[in-house]
């Protein structure tokens, strides 16, 4: 695995003023982003969210999935203690790519979990890559995270990655009738801790 890292720039925000870093994986070319605010390498646990890109959830506000609002809810909550990072990984679709989710949902559409739709199109249920993670939290001189998540596979794989865990800070965005089906196959079949 090789990645790098590529440039840096100011993000303002209505949540306030962060810093946008771009990274590549020159296995895939693969571009990916961290949203940073606050020194990192300082001592203490580093507020963090390892976010998958979602489009239609991040920015076409589909209530399909929690996902935009999980996004802004860890800017806002980052830019509250001034410090923290969002590892945003351009992993669409649980790693199947934007026009195979919009197949996904066409199945969903059509009586199948989210699940059942992965696997009907001939994918696992969950095809995401965390590896570049080691390299971003190496790149930052981060020591420890506190991870905004409720998905054990993201705690399995940054140990697996050696990355330290100091705590898991739950995630949680409340229900509505488009999401409710989503959220509960997430609990019921992927082990969500929701
Ligand atoms: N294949 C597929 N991907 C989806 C679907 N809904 C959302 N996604 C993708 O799922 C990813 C978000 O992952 P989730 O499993 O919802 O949640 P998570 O981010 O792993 O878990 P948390 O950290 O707890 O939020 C994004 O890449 C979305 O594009 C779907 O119905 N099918
Ligand atoms: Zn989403």
């Amino acid at each position: 695995m090789s990645f790098c890292y590529v440039a840096s720039t100011k993000l303002p925000t209505r949540w306030g003023e962060f810093t946008l870093h771009g990274f590549k994986d020159i296995n895939n070319d693969q571009e990916h982003v961290s949203i940073s605010m606050g020194d990192l390498s300082s001592e203490g646990p580093v507020l963090a969210r390892i976010h998958s890109e979602c489009l239609t959830g991040d920015a076409l506000f589909s209530l399909r999935c929690d996902c935009g609002l999980q996004l802004e809810s860890a800017l806002e909550l980052i830019a509250q203690e001034k410090r923290g990072v969002i590892f945003y990984l351009r992993q669409e679709g649980r790693g199947i790519g934007l026009l195979n989710k919009i197949k996904a949902y066409d199945l969903q559409d059509n009586g199948a979990d989210t699940v059942e739709a992965n696997l009907k199109l001939g994918f696992d249920a969950d095809q995401r890559d965390y590896s570049i993670l080691k390299f971003m939290c190496d790149h930052f001189n981060i020591s420890e995270l506190r991870l905004m998540t409720n998905n054990p596979a993201k705690l399995k794989a940054i140990e697996e990655l050696g990355i330290n865990l100091s705590e898991r800070v739950p995630h949680k965005i409340a229900a509505c009738t488009h999401n409710s089906n989503y959220l509960s196959v997430k609990r019921d079949k992927m082990g969500h801790i929701i």
